[in-house]
């Protein structure tokens, strides 16, 4: 009987292991993870806070005794510590302090990713915040509820998690200031056109912003006080540091190579440089369609999908990553912004010779007068190939479901030209017959 151990139970864990004991039979699964809860959406940290839901419990899909049920042995707060790679033995810590070890014949690794520590001076003070964990949300809550006094709150970092934990802690009645050494927010995703309609959404709510500027410090006796940039200096009863993520891999031990982020590499099949050894989410990388290369894209989506793929290969069923495009969206205050694969800016960075052709228009015919906002879309092409290369959409219309149509178009190497004839339905309940994606298309250079 094949023994497969899996480190780490979180989103990529738990699409692994669900997958392997929910199609294959004669497997022995073993997990283990250092935390006391498994899949949490973090995503759900930014609606509790904000008092958009009235709890944690919904924020919580699997658990121990469910992956037990399955016929998991399941290890919980029990850290791994060391791997033998070449004996394939795991030593570990369990939650008692006792040492244990166990033998594999093959190794999911899922460790996930830890939050970007910026080295600033107070970071170490209360009530300075990482905002990864079940632990670190009930945290921040606990805090808020106990502490009216916790009035001012800076964010640092504009990027997904910053942005959505600006709005929340707006929501919850306090002053946020959204500081990023960036020009705007979310400027890995968007293009300015695009992160400048967040922007004023963001500053027409209250949202003080501080982007190009860079923390120098946060102040205060045992407690925060304030926090300095290099252009200011502001009051802070409380930090959020969301400066990123970087990949997990403190088990690799110089065993595995990695990526030039420290990911461990992996192939389609999600193994290693290990014949034994599979790593998946955020402590691994991706095929990333856009670029046509090995990336890194640190999603919940990409966990899931990296675990079903690794759950088949360990289990004797040869299966490839489609590669993926890092596919994202984002809700603030009723505006929806969605992106996959490159901005044109990122698109230059990575050298291509890239186009877009932007267009903006209402949803739904003018004679429509319910429900029916401007949309603005944004398609990035490679000018030479033609290669749809990228695609952004915003709107206080749900548009979420568009994006999915250029996820496909990037993966399966769709060109703009194609897209200009696509057979797109017209209905006036639900959009125009000459609707945005095929002007843009129609009007690309
Ligand atoms: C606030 C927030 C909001 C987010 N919102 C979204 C969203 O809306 N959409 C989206 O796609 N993504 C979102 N993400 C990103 C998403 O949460 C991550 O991409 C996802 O958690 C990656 O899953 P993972 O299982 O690979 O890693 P992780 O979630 O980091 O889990 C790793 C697990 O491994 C365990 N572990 C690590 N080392 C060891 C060890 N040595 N021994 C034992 N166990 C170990 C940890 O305890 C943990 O349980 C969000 C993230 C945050 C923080
Ligand atoms: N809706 C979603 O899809 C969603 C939501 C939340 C998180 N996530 C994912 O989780 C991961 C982590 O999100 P995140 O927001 O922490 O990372 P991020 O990479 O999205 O944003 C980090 C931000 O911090 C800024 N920054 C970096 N160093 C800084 C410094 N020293 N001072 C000030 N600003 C600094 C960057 O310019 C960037 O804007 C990402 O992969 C993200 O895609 C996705």
């Amino acid at each position: 009987m094949e023994k497969i151990i899996v480190v780490g139970a979180n989103h990529a864990g738990t699409a692994s292991i669900n997958t392997m004991l929910d199609n294959y039979k004669n497997i022995d699964v073993t997990v283990f993870d250092a935390n006391s809860n498994i899949s949490f959406l973090g995503c759900g940290m930014a609606l509790w806070i904000g008092k958009q839901i009235a709890g944690p419990e919904g924020l919580f899909y699997s658990d121990k005794e469910q992956l037990e049920a399955k016929g998991a042995k399941v290890y919980m707060n029990t850290k791994i510590d060391h791997i033998d790679y070449e004996n394939k033995i795991v030593h570990a810590t369990t939650f008692d302090g006792k040492q244990m070890e166990s033998s594999y014949d093959k190794l999911i690794l899922a460790t996930g990713s830890l939050p970007i520590a910026p080295k600033i001076p107070g970071a170490d003070l209360q009530n300075v915040q990482f905002v990864k964990l079940y632990q670190n949300a009930q945290e921040v809550i606990d805090k808020l509820e106990l502490h009216p006094d916790i009035q001012d709150i800076a964010v640092v970092g504009a990027g997904y998690i910053g942005v959505e934990l600006a709005e929340a802690f707006q929501r919850n009645g306090r002053k946020v200031r959204l500081i990023d050494v960036a020009s705007s927010s979310l400027s890995s995703y968007y293009d300015p056109e695009f992160t400048k309609l967040m922007d004023e959404n963001l500053s027409e709510h209250g949202i003080e912003l501080h982007y190009g500027e860079c923390v120098q410090a946060i102040k205060g006796t045992d407690k925060v006080e304030s926090i300095q940039t290099d252009k200011g200096e502001y009051k802070a009863q409380m930090v959020i540091l969301a400066v990123g993520f970087k990949p997990n891999n403190l088990l690799g031990d110089n065993h595995l190579k990695l990526f030039k982020n420290g990911a461990f590499l992996v192939d389609k099949t999600q193994k290693t440089s290990d014949d034994s050894v599979y790593a998946i989410g955020d402590c691994a990388t991706v095929y990333d369609n856009a670029i046509q290369d090995t990336n890194y894209i640190a999603l919940a989506t990409n966990a899931v999908r990296s675990g079903i793929v690794a759950a088949h290969n360990v289990c004797g069923t040869h299966l490839e990553s489609l590669g993926v495009q890092g596919s994202n969206g984002i809700h603030i205050y009723g505006l929806s912004m969605v992106s996959t694969g490159l901005s044109l800016q990122k698109a230059k960075d990575y050298g291509f010779d890239a186009l877009a052709t932007d267009y903006e228009d209402l949803q739904k015919p003018a004679f429509v007068t319910e429900d029916n906002q401007p949309v603005n879309i944004r398609i990035v092409y490679d000018k030479e190939t033609r290669r749809i290369l990228g695609a952004q959409m915003a709107s206080m219309y749900d548009i979420s479901m568009g994006i999915h149509m250029f996820s496909l178009a990037i993966q399966e190497k769709l060109t703009i030209d194609q897209l200009k004839l696509l057979d797109l339905f017209f209905l006036p309940h639900f959009n125009q017959p000459y609707n945005y994606i095929t002007m843009a298309a129609l009007t690309a250079k």
